[in-house]
């Protein structure tokens, strides 16, 4: 199946490389491969398509008539076959039947479409899909395409001209699918349907070839000249005339080769033609065709070069990672072997934790970069996002206060409760703490098992091994790190340093509560008043629960507990439902603004505090039982709410400086009990526990499948290396 012409039949100087190519890869089963683009014939009815078709292809096999004979598009798919000598079709239609005979394959074609659109004329857009099995052809798939017709004859539906405009445009406005416009010459270009197609389809016509068709019948003393110079409608590809065979050539059964040999002659006798041999011509158009394959082919080329050479590097990697046969078996080089691989681990591992792994992900965040992200993004963020007063109302703050200061009115700002309270902020800080050691450790752990993961597949017996001792090593790192988390924990809760720089100290942050207070006072009475007419009875056993959970929490800190009976909750027992404040303790050094205050409190509590002393003659006195849970006062003074809004400012002020130095140090004793530590160790700790003479035997063992890989692999190596030498 070739033209018989000049030695360009469609594809022939493409053919060889592609050919070439595609059996490298399907010998070595691989799915790469040359997509050639698909080229479609389109124009008018009985303006030569299948005659164009069949002359490029050079076999006659297609249904031509005067009247409509495509009626469905048919797909032709050419199949080059190597190994075969003949020439074989296939319909997909008819599964499991081969066609040798090419006749048949005409008559197939005209049954199939009469199958489907009726045997009177009517048109179809299910595709008939035939393969042609040959030695001689490249893989492209060729379409013809139903002719465009105005008015409906026969069968055909009322509104025919849309349908099959719609069926051409569906194949041709495929930015790979080559345009063959077919217009006969003996019509008008100007109004060629073919080229107005092609123009919408293409608009920059880079994959639109003119052709003219029926240059034999035009009118006497007209010629196409101008038509194939391009001088009526400039084509960017360009016009080729062709002469094809009439129907009467086809009824006295001329052959393609003849044909081609009549056209030749025809252009080389006509005067007009004569000259412009570029442009005439079937094997002018299969040459055109060709450059335009060629220079898809050249396109796609590196693109399909750098393919071949990624998988040569993966594929040697891979080759490699299967190490020589006779490696494992030699006695004397196992222990070589086994040093060599321990080495290479401890040093990937290494590498990744610092980052100068080869083979560095770029989609994604990995090795020691998810480290410092654990650290930074998630723990550090974790710990700046917390509030120290978040899980503290003022009532737990008023209950330590009340707590602190004892039986008696206390003359100093207490500082037991700023301690208690800010210990006990401190001690939330353990958990993440630990979470983030734990982080660092799984991080080590998905390192280790990312660590030479192609080269140990080898030797699954000596992998399983090197993870164990590293998980071993790794468990053991966590726990140092762990006890030294404890220990800073521990230590920033055992000295609580007043006199740290950073810190804002009592008087100043008093000084500030006490302005804050001032400032809100004009919104706060009136909530005040309101708490005061209406005691909240559900919240207060909520705080009570609160309060009661603080004292626990006090008793763990070291506090002695002696708040059931401190003076300030039989105060608020004593006071329930007065409106004075209690103002134990701090209010001493608050003077002025709140001596007022001070001397109602003391008035108030006197009767109270000094019972026995109230002797009355005429009656005894009888004192009302304690209950036996007491809470602090609920009324809220000026002075209780300066001592709360400082204790807070404490606690922030305070916190702050204990997170930063949370934040330095868990990073840097995790870093060095259990990431710089492994680093450091793994490769002694893998020589202590895998370098043993009587392991050496069973960790080195290759798995049948091994040697069954790498002969693959050495297969593809060499058909890519092949591949890879191919020149265009
Ligand atoms: N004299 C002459 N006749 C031609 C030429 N090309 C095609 N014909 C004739 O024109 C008629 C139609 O040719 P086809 O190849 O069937 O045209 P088509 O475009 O495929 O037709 P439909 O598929 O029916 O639209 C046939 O009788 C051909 O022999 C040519 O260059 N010169």
């Amino acid at each position: 199946m070739a033209v018989a012409n000049d030695g360009a039949p469609l594809g022939s100087t493409v053919i060889q490389l592609v050919n070439k190519l595609q059996d490298i890869f399907s010998r070595v089963g691989s799915q790469s491969t040359i997509d050639l683009p698909q080229v479609a014939v389109v124009g008018s009815q009985s303006s030569g398509k299948s005659s164009v078709l069949e002359a490029l292809v050079g076999r006659d096999f297609l249904p031509r008539g005067n009247d409509i004979c495509t009626r469905r598009p048919l797909v032709l798919q050419l199949v080059h076959t190597p190994s075969s000598q003949t020439e074989s079709a296939e319909f997909l239609h008819l599964p499991g039947r081969t066609f040798y005979d090419f006749s048949q394959i005409r008559s197939e074609i005209q049954a199939e479409t009469d199958r489907e659109a009726g045997g009177n004329k009517g048109v179809s857009d299910k595709q008939i899909r035939l393969k042609i099995f040959s030695p001689n052809v490249l893989d492209i798939t060729l379409v013809d395409l139903p002719g465009l017709t105005k008015v409906p004859v026969g069968d055909q539906p009322s509104d025919i001209e849309a349908r099959i405009r719609t069926m051409i445009m569906s194949y041709i406005k495929v930015p790979t699918c080559l345009i063959l416009a077919v217009t006969p010459a003996n019509s008008d270009l100007a109004n060629s349907d073919a080229l107005q197609m092609a123009g919408t389809a293409d608009p920059d016509g880079h994959r639109t070839i003119g052709v003219i068709t029926k240059l034999d019948i035009m009118d006497r003393g007209t010629d196409a000249r101008n038509l194939l110079l391009g001088k009526v409608i400039p084509l960017r590809l360009g016009y080729v005339g062709v002469v094809n065979r009439s129907q009467e050539d086809i009824l006295m059964n001329r052959s393609i080769q003849d044909a081609l040999v009549a056209e030749e002659k025809f252009f080389r006798s006509h005067p007009i033609y004569s000259g412009l041999a570029d442009s005439c011509g079937v094997p002018q158009l299969a040459k055109k065709l060709n450059k335009i394959l060629a220079q898809h082919i050249k396109a796609v080329l590196p693109g399909l070069k750098a393919r071949i050479s990624t998988s040569l590097v993966t594929l040697a990697k891979e080759h490699q990672s299967y190490g020589e046969i006779s490696e494992s078996k030699a006695c004397a080089g196992q222990g070589a072997v086994i040093l060599n691989i321990l080495s290479k681990y401890s040093d990937a591992f290494t590498s990744m934790v610092e980052g100068k792994n080869e083979a560095m992900s770029t989609s994604e965040l990995s090795g020691g970069a998810r480290i410092n992200y654990i650290f930074q993004s998630i723990f550090v963020r974790s710990l700046e996002e917390v509030d120290p007063c978040e899980d503290l109302t003022d009532d737990d703050i008023r209950t330590a206060i009340q707590n602190a200061t004892g039986p008696k009115a206390a003359l100093f700002v207490p500082d037991v409760p700023f301690e208690v309270l800010v210990r006990r902020q401190i001690s939330r800080l353990l958990d993440p703490s630990i979470q983030c050691a734990r982080f660092i450790y799984d991080e080590l752990m998905k390192i280790s098992h990312r660590c030479m993961v192609n080269e140990l597949q080898r030797f699954p017996f000596l992998r399983k091994r090197m993870d164990e001792v590293i998980g071993n090593f790794l468990r053991e790192g966590l726990e140092p790190s762990e006890i030294m988390i404890h220990h800073i924990i521990e230590m920033e809760m055992d000295y609580i340093n007043t006199s740290h720089p950073n810190f804002i100290g009592g008087s100043k942050a008093l000084e500030a509560a006490a302005q804050q207070t001032k400032s809100s006072a004009v919104s706060l009475p009136v909530s005040k008043l309101k708490d005061a007419v209406e005691p909240d009875k559900g919240s207060a056993s909520e705080r009570s629960v609160k309060s009661r959970s603080i004292l626990a929490r006090h008793a763990n800190g070291g506090m002695v507990d002696h708040g059931v009976h401190a003076a300030s909750d039989i105060d608020k027992v004593v006071h329930s439902g007065s409106t004075g404040g209690s103002s134990w303790g701090i209010s001493s050094i608050f003077g002025g603004g709140d001596n007022r205050a001070t001397v109602k409190e003391n008035t108030n509590s006197k009767p109270h505090n000094d019972p026995v002393q109230s002797v009355q003659p005429s009656s005894i006195i009888h004192l009302r039982e304690p209950p036996a849970v007491l809470r602090p006062s609920e009324r809220s003074s000026e002075t209780l709410a300066v001592q709360i809004t400082a204790t807070k400012l404490l606690l922030r002020s305070y916190y702050e400086i204990v997170r930063k130095n949370v934040e330095d140090f868990i990073p840097k004793a995790i870093m060095h009990f259990l990431v710089n530590n492994t680093k450091r160790e793994l490769h002694n700790v893998f020589i202590a526990n895998l370098y043993r003479d009587d392991l050496f035997e069973e960790m080195l063992q290759e798995p049948n499948e091994i040697a069954v890989k790498r002969k693959r692999c050495r297969e593809l190596l060499r058909a890519y290396q092949q591949a890879f030498r191919v020149d265009p």
